[in-house]
């Protein structure tokens, strides 16, 4: 016998659930997570980025803005300026002068180009003398057309074994204003290179210098944005279209941009003594974390639903089958009830249906059973009652359905068992329960058992069975009790 609890409940609860539960973990981790990305970008664009632009920048002040400056001086010296309009002549003198520039300065090379005799002086002494068919001495011949006082070039210097240098070339001019040579300072560039790793290094930051063109003119030692060189355009090195998309020409601004799937925050800044743009690039380390953060605690969030879910279901499904129990049990001879039996009972004609199988009907109604509550008072009665069931289930196969129909009478529907078998089996039970003495309180009651039989017709209904059933009964009864009758 089985009395099965529906399910739709119980899915439509655990689904209500589903949906608060993640809806609430997703909302808070989604809460948190924006809050936390928003305060790290907050702080890294608004704080972090510029303190470092702005470090840099007083490093690149001190390191490469002060040769512009020396450079300047020397340019408007006049012991240069009359030295050259005296005619040069000790070059002794002119030597000393860059050597104590060069030595107390601190710079790579210091130099001084006439253009009265093309004579390119260093801190050692003449080097030579420039021509303008030679093109290492390009460089003299545009800095003296130049409008701008001075310019600042990449080049190999040839007094220190071609070693590339930034050079310094400012224009000198006599006191009415006319050119009389070119003046500077250099420094070697693998000094800046390793100055910008040193940056690199200390701010875990990547730094680069860019001309107004947008051609990276000075990185690290390991090249720039994505190991491009010096010269590259940065419109030419693949996968910056994000960057180019921000930043199509350089100007100064806090820029968002994505690179292969991370997160770049860029600071740049105009240099106007090097007319370069200083780029500090942060690639986002802590967004990946806390983004792996959302994912772990997403993934924690479904681990607790689903084990949220699963208990609550088993506990649903074991109260509603503890309900549908109550529901169909008789809480006395812990027989299904008449509800119980309407279930099982439309199972059996349906079975008996499909088989085309026999099934009996048994209607057992104990005899003068007001006299036992009258006598023995209606606890006694109950027992009876209990262990007569009792001894009705300890008779039957287990296939057998068996249930209190109300008071004192019981129904009985017997599968695969013809009328003849129903019969015998009613008669032992009538007999069973005649000899059987129900020990109550130092007493031995004894009741009798009426019962009516009918076997059920294909196409019959449950009510009609039972109508037919209850006839056969009404008629043991009338015949004088203790007795199987049959319906016809
Ligand atoms: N103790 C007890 N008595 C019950 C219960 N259900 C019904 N009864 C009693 O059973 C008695 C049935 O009485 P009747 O319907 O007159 O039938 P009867 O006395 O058995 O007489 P017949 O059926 O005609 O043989 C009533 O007194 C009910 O109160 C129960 O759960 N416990």
């Amino acid at each position: 016998m089985s009395l099965r609890p529906k399910r739709h409940t119980q899915t439509s609860l655990v689904l209500l659930l589903l949906f608060l539960l993640g809806s609430g973990f997703l909302t808070t981790s989604l809460l948190s997570y924006y809050a936390s990305r928003d305060s790290i970008r907050d702080s890294i664009i608004n704080t972090e980025l510029p303190l470092t632009s702005d470090t840099v920048y007083s490093e690149i002040q001190k390191d490469l803005v002060r040769p512009i400056l020396i450079s300047s001086m020397m340019a408007r010296d006049t012991f240069l300026r009359d030295w050259v309009l005296a005619g040069e002549q000790d070059n002794g003198q002119m030597t000393r002068y860059l050597r104590e520039v060069q030595e107390h300065y601190g710079a790579f090379t210091s130099f001084f180009v006439s253009d009265k005799t093309s004579t390119y002086y260093q801190a050692k002494g003449v080097l030579k003398q420039v021509k303008p068919d030679e093109p290492r001495d390009v460089w003299y011949y545009r800095v003296r057309g130049l409008d701008e006082p001075y310019e600042i070039n990449v080049d190999v210097d040839l007094a220190n074994a071609d070693r590339l240098t930034i050079f310094i070339n400012y224009k000198v001019q006599d006191y009415d204003g006319s050119f009389i040579g070119a003046t500077g300072v250099g420094l070697a560039v693998d000094a800046v290179v390793k100055l910008i790793d040193e940056y690199q290094a200390r701010y875990e930051r990547s730094v680069y210098f860019v001309d107004t063109t947008g051609r990276i003119t000075l990185t690290g030692a390991q090249g720039g944005p994505m190991g491009a060189k010096v010269g590259d355009s940065l419109a030419d090195v693949p996968g910056l279209d994000g960057l180019m998309e921000k930043l199509p020409t350089p100007q100064s601004g806090q820029f968002e941009y994505r690179e292969q799937g991370r997160e770049h925050f860029l600071n740049v800044r105009y240099i106007p003594e090097l007319e370069w743009y200083l780029f500090v690039d942060k690639q986002d380390k802590a967004l990946a974390g806390i983004r792996q953060g959302l994912y772990i605690n997403l993934l924690l969030c479904l681990l607790v639903t689903a084990i949220v879910l699963t208990l609550v279901s088993l506990v649903i499904r074991r109260y509603q089958q503890r309900i549908a129990a109550l529901a169909t049990t008789d809480s006395l001879t812990e027989l299904p009830n008449r509800r119980g039996f309407d279930i099982l009972a439309e199972q059996a004609l349906q079975e008996a249906q499909r088989d085309s199988s026999p099934l009996c009907a048994v209607l057992l109604d104990l005899d003068n059973f007001k006299l036992i509550n009258d006598q023995h008072g209606h606890l006694a009665g109950d027992q009876v009652l209990h262990d007569f069931a009792q001894q009705l289930r300890g008779t039957l196969r287990q296939s057998d359905i068996l249930c209190r129909w109300g008071g004192e009478e019981f129904i009985l529907l017997l599968k695969n068992t013809d009328r003849q078998a129903a019969h015998d089996l009613a008669e032992k039970l009538r007999q069973q329960c005649a000899e059987q003495r129900y020990e109550i309180e130092g007493q031995r009651l004894q009741v009798t058992v009426s019962l009516g039989l009918s076997q059920w017709q294909a196409g019959e209904s449950l009510h009609t069975l039972l109508g037919r059933t209850d006839r056969a009964l009404y008629r043991a009864k009338q015949a004088g009790r203790d007795r199987v009758c049959i319906d016809n």
